[in-house]
C-alpha cells in the first residue's frame, strides 16, 4: 500500500511580507507541484521512520524506539487537532535532526527535516514507514516550496488516518472534500510554523485550495479572474531563506524601528492587493479592456515592487531583472521572500512570441532561469496506491 499526495507552489501577485503584518494579499497556485509518498516496510523486522528528500539527495532513518523516547511526552497522535510543537518538542527534535549530520552545506533543510518529524508524529504517531519527497520546484526561491512540502505531508499523512474521507477505490488523483481541506491546511500551517517561523498562512492556504486567492490575517477569499494572466517567471538563482527575511536581518526589526513609516508602507500594499483584485475581477469583455487592465496591473506591480524595496527585500539580482525588462516595456516585481529568488513579469496578451524570446533570452544570459507559469488550478490532491 503507498499512498501520494501533490501540492502546488505559489506566485504572490501582490503582499508578500505585508500579509505577515495584517495586510491583504493576492496569490495564485502554479503548475509545478512538490510529491509526497508514504509506504510501509514489507520486512517485519524494519522498525524505522525513514525520509527520503529526492531533490537534495538526502537520506535519513531513525529507529521508532529513538523517536518514541525522544517524543516520550507526545502522548497518542491526534490527527483531528492540529498542534503547535511546543519549545520542548522543538528541542527533542533538534536532537533527533542533529544526529543525522547533515552537511552544513545543506543546513537549511533542517527546518523542513523537524516540520517533517513534527507532522509525521502529531498525525501517525510512532509507526514505522517510508516517506519520499521529491519537488518540481526550486527549493529556497520565492515559489512557496516550504508550505508545499508540508501541505503534501499533511494530505499523505491525513489521508491514512480517520480524520478525513478519502475514496480508496478512486483511480488517479482526486481532490479532498472541504472540511478536510481545513485540517489539513492547519496541519500544513504548523509545519510552515517551523520552517518560516511567523507565516501568514497564505502560502500552504494557496497551495491547499488551489487557484487564486485574497488573503488577510488568516481569512481566505476565493477569487476567479476574468481575464488572461500570463506571468514570465523569473529565477535569478540567488539563494534566500524566508525565515530570516521575515522576522531577523529585515521587514521585522525595520517595522520596530519605524513602526509609524511602516505601517503606512503596510496600508499602501493593503490598498495595492485590493485594487489588483478588483481589476482581475472584473469584466474585460474585448481587447482594448483587456489592455487598459494590464497596464493598471503593472503599474500596481510596480507600485509593490517599490514598496517591496522600501521593506529592504531586494536584491542586486532582482534589480537587474527589473533592468532588463523594463527595456522591453514590461513591468516585473519580485515575488516570494525576495532577497534574491524569483522575478514576476507580466506578459501581455498581446505582445508578441518574439519579443517573449528576446527577453527571455537577454535574462538567461545574465545567469537566470526563465519559466511561464499556469496560474491557477487544482490545489492539493492524493492518489491512493500510487499509481500515478
Ligand atoms: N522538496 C523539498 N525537500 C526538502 N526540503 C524542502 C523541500 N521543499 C521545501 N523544503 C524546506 O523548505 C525550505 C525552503 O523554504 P523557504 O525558505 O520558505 O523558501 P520557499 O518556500 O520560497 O521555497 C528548505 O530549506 C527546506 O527546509
Ligand atoms: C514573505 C512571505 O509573505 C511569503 C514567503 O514566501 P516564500 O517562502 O518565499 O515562498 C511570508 C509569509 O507570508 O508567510
Ligand atoms: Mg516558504
Amino acid at each position: 500500500m503507498e499512498v501520494k499526495a501533490r501540492a502546488p507552489g505559489k506566485i504572490i501577485l501582490s503582499g508578500e511580507h505585508a500579509v505577515v503584518h495584517g495586510s491583504t494579499a493576492v496569490a495564485a497556485s502554479i503548475d509545478l507541484y512538490t510529491y509526497a509518498t508514504i509506504s510501509f516496510p514489507t520486512a517485519e523486522n524494519d522498525d524505522s521512520l525513514k525520509l527520503q528528500l529526492k531533490d537534495v539527495a538526502l537520506e535519513f532513518s531513525w529507529p521508532i524506539g529513538r523517536i518514541k523516547e525522544a517524543l516520550s511526552n507526545l502522548g497518542a497522535p491526534s490527527s483531528s487537532t492540529p498542534t503547535s510543537c511546543s519549545i520542548e518538542s522543538v528541542k527533542s527534535i533538534s536532537a533527533l535532526v542533529d544526529e543525522q549530520n547533515i552537511p552544513e552545506a545543506k543546513i537549511a533543510l533542517a527546518s523542513g527535516v523537524s516540520a517533517f518529524l513534527w507532522l509525521y508524529t502529531s498525525i501517525r504517531g510512532f509507526k514505522p514507514a517510508t516517506v519520499v519527497v521529491t519537488s518540481d520546484l526550486p527549493l529556497g526561491s520565492g515559489l512557496g516550496s516550504s508550505a508545499s512540502f508540508c501541505v503534501a505531508l499533511s494530505a499523505a499523512l491525513l489521508a491514512l488516518s480517520d480524520s478525513v474521507n478519502v475514496d480508496a477505490q478512486h483511480q488517479g488523483w482526486s481532490m479532498f472534500g472541504e472540511p478536510d481541506l481545513e485540517l489539513l491546511n492547519n496541519w500544513a500551517f504548523e509545519g510552515e510554523k517551523i520552517i518560516h517561523g511567523k507565516p501568514s498562512g497564505i502560502d500552504n492556504t494557496v497551495s491547499t485550495y488551489g487557484n487564486m486567492i485574497k488573503f488577510r490575517s488568516g481569512n481566505l477569499t476565493r477569487i476567479t479572474s476574468k481575464m488572461p494572466l500570463k506571468m514570465l517567471v523569473t529565477n535569478t538563482k540567488v539563494g534566500r531563506n524566508t525565515k530570516a527575511l521575515v522576522a531577523g536581518v529585515s521587514v521585522s526589526e525595520r517595522t520596530l524601528r519605524h513602526p509609524n513609516a511602516m505601517s503606512f508602507v503596510f496600508n499602501a500594499v493593503d490598498s495595492i492587493s485590493n485594487d489588483l483584485a478588483n481589476i482581475i475581477l472584473s469584466p474585460a469583455p474585448d481587447d482594448v479592456s483587456i489592455t487598459e487592465k494590464e497596464e493598471k496591473l503593472e503599474e500596481l506591480m510596480e507600485m509593490n515592487q517599490g514598496l517591496l524595496q522600501c521593506m529592504g527585500v531586494s536584491h542586486a539580482s532582482i534589480e537587474t531583472v527589473l533592468r532588463t525588462t523594463l527595456k522591453y516595456k514590461l513591468a516585473s516585481k519580485l515575488t516570494g521572500a525576495g532577497g534574491g529568488g524569483c522575478v514576476l513579469t507580466l506578459l501581455p496578451t498581446l505582445l508578441s512570441g518574439t519579443v517573449v524570446d528576446k527577453v527571455i533570452a537577454e535574462l538567461e544570459s545574465c545567469g537566470f532561469q526563465c519559466l511561464i507559469a499556469r496560474i491557477g488550478g487544482n490545489g492539493v490532491e492524493i492518489c491512493i496506491g500510487g499509481s500515478s
